[in-house]
């Protein structure tokens, strides 16, 4: 189809509210899908997502509404921008609106806690015969909402799919990759947080910048043996949705889950703080690969930081304890 596109966005929290201005931006129509009708409300008529995106003005062309079945009729393409453990949920709903045709862009980074599924995995369970890609790298939602430029990839098994989603979801402050690596994009967003709560606990913890370096470089490591063993080529992992998500996400405190782990590593309260995918994705990644048998201690000290069952102390007592081995096995 040429021409602009109507854009269905279901979730109206940061990402959804940055990936919705950006449809505008890049011609096409967008609605938000919000489960609150108050923060409906809001988007549409005070042009400021007060909760999730405060302080950004949003285009007032942007509406959104608290009724999915509206905001997927006639949608030509639907992302999906909802915490990784509701999409399941949230896809379910739109189940019964949704044409069979459309697209559905996921845009969560994590895997299922219950279930160890990818969201391309919930997705084809939830909407079976729908078209399914994921959208995934380095953006946080405040630089993308505020016009800052950066690049992500698109991919879908259907490595045409992808094509015509990158070209489409493209705008002037996102550059759209393709790729036909779908499990590879997923792994790399969803294992980036994790790690991300890492690197905010070493630094948290006062031990310095050489450690947290240290710490992203055998967290890459374990990235890439996960994401191996689930058929992922490295050459994606390498790219914007792997490397380059994990270098934004473990460097700076804009990032909720680095945020949260330098929370964990200075002693303080984590109580209240903004979603952390990788608290949700670390055990069930920590459980997944164990039974791969795949090594991931850094997985793992996070997973036993976040279960109560070791103090970031003594995480990385023992991670610097480990027995020495040679870096490339
Ligand atoms: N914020 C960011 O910079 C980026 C976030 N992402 C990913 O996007 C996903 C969503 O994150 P954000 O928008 O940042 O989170 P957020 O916390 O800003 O917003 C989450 C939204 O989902 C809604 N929600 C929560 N529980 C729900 C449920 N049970 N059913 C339906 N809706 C529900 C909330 O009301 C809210 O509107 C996450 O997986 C995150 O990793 C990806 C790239 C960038
Ligand atoms: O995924 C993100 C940037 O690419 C956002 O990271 P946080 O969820 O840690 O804020």
């Amino acid at each position: 189809m040429n021409g602009p596109w109507t854009i269905a966005v279901l979730g109206a929290g940061a990402w959804g509210t940055a990936l919705a201005l950006t449809a505008l931006r890049a011609g096409h129509r967008a609605t938000l899908w919000a489960r609150r009708a108050d923060l409906a409300h809001d988007i549409t008529h005070t042009h400021e997502n007060r909760r999730y995106l405060p302080g950004i003005a949003l285009n007032p062309r942007l509406a959104a509404l608290d009724d999915m079945a509206a905001v997927l009729s006639g949608a030509d393409c639907v992302l999906a921008a909802v915490p990784a453990q509701n999409l399941r949920d949230v896809l379910a709903t739109a189940s019964a609106t949704l044409a069979r045709d459309v697209p559905v862009v996921l845009c969560a980074k994590g895997i299922e806690r219950g279930t160890g599924r990818l969201m391309s995995q919930v997705a084809a369970e939830t909407l079976p015969g729908n078209p399914i890609a994921a959208l995934s790298g380095p953006s946080f939602a405040s630089d993308v909402a505020s016009g800052l430029p950066t690049a992500v990839t698109v991919a879908s098994q259907d490595g045409a799919l992808a094509a015509e989603l990158a070209a489409r979801l493209s705008a002037p402050n996102l550059r759209c990759y393709s790729s036909d690596d779908l499990i590879g994009v997923e792994i790399g967003g969803a294992l980036k947080n994790v790690l991300a709560i890492a690197a905010g606990a070493t630094s948290g913890a006062g031990l310095g910048a050489s450690a947290v370096a240290a710490m992203i470089t055998r967290g890459f490591v374990e990235l890439r043996r996960v994401g191996v063993a689930f058929g992922a080529r490295p050459e994606t992992l390498m790219g914007l949705s792997g490397l380059g998500d994990l270098i934004l996400t473990c460097s700076s405190a804009q990032s909720r889950n680095f945020s949260y782990g330098l929370a964990l590593g200075r002693g303080e309260s984590v109580e209240g703080l903004p979603l952390a995918e990788g608290v949700f994705t670390a055990g069930i990644a920590a459980q997944i690969a164990r039974e791969k048998g795949i090594e991931t201690p850094i997985i793992d000290a996070v997973t036993g930081i976040l279960e109560g069952r070791l103090t970031v102390e003594a995480a990385m007592q023992a991670l610097l304890a480990r027995p020495l081995k040679n870096e490339a096995s």
